[in-house]
């Protein structure tokens, strides 16, 4: 999948600039990335990009979600206390793991802790994507100690605050060679 961010953040990308990437892509997965924006805002913005799905990264409640009227990615972030029962509450198609930075609602470059999220992703009965501070070299053992449906990148796939071919080739690689070893990640970059 690739992911446009619509959120405030130096990867926002302009609605034009997204249609025309969206038309062009054929066979990929597009979503789109907000927060905390209102709902007639997203129902416009995926109806614009044709987008396959809205990735929801701020602190959307599970009635929010309920009411878009595309498939939702609902991005919950892993930190110290966070509650089983609140995650479970979103009938999402899809819950993205990712990292609570303080300040931060995505993007953060920085890994939660695997390990004590592995009863979280088991009690889950919706498919799970992990994100937050993944690169080639980390992916494999996310995979491996999670395994998620699918991973999430941004950061680990840049240099100097752009994406890296080179990178994201490593990445899927990394990712395919988890696969091999039992996993069922697909890749996601936004
Ligand atoms: O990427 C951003 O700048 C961003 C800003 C605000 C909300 C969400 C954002 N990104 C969402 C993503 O899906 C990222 O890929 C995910 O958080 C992982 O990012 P990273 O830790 O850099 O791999």
């Amino acid at each position: 999948m690739l992911g446009f961010v619509f959120a405030d953040s130096r990867r926002r990308i302009e609605l034009n600039a997204a249609q025309k990437i969206a038309r062009a892509v054929k066979g990929i997965g597009k979503v789109g990335v907000f927060v905390n924006a209102p709902l007639a805002e997203v129902q416009e913005i995926a109806g614009q990009c044709q987008l396959d799905f809205v990735q929801l990264h701020g602190d959307e409640t599970p009635e929010y979600c309920r009411a878009v009227k595309h498939p939702v990615i609902k991005a919950v972030r892993i930190g110290s206390g966070f509650d089983i029962a609140d995650i479970e509450a979103y009938d999402v198609d899809w819950v993205l793991l990712d990292s609570l930075v303080p300040g931060q609602y995505g993007g953060t470059g920085v890994a939660f802790a695997w390990n004590d999220a592995q009863t979280l992703r088991w009690r889950l009965k919706n498919r799970v994507m992990v994100a937050g501070g993944l690169t080639p070299e980390n992916v494999g053992e996310a995979i491996r100690i999670l395994s998620p449906d699918g991973v999430d990148v941004s950061g680990g796939v840049e240099t100097n605050g752009t994406k890296d071919s080179e990178k994201i080739y490593r990445f899927i690689q990394a990712v395919r060679a988890a696969q091999r070893g039992g996993g069922n990640a697909e890749n996601h970059f936004s």
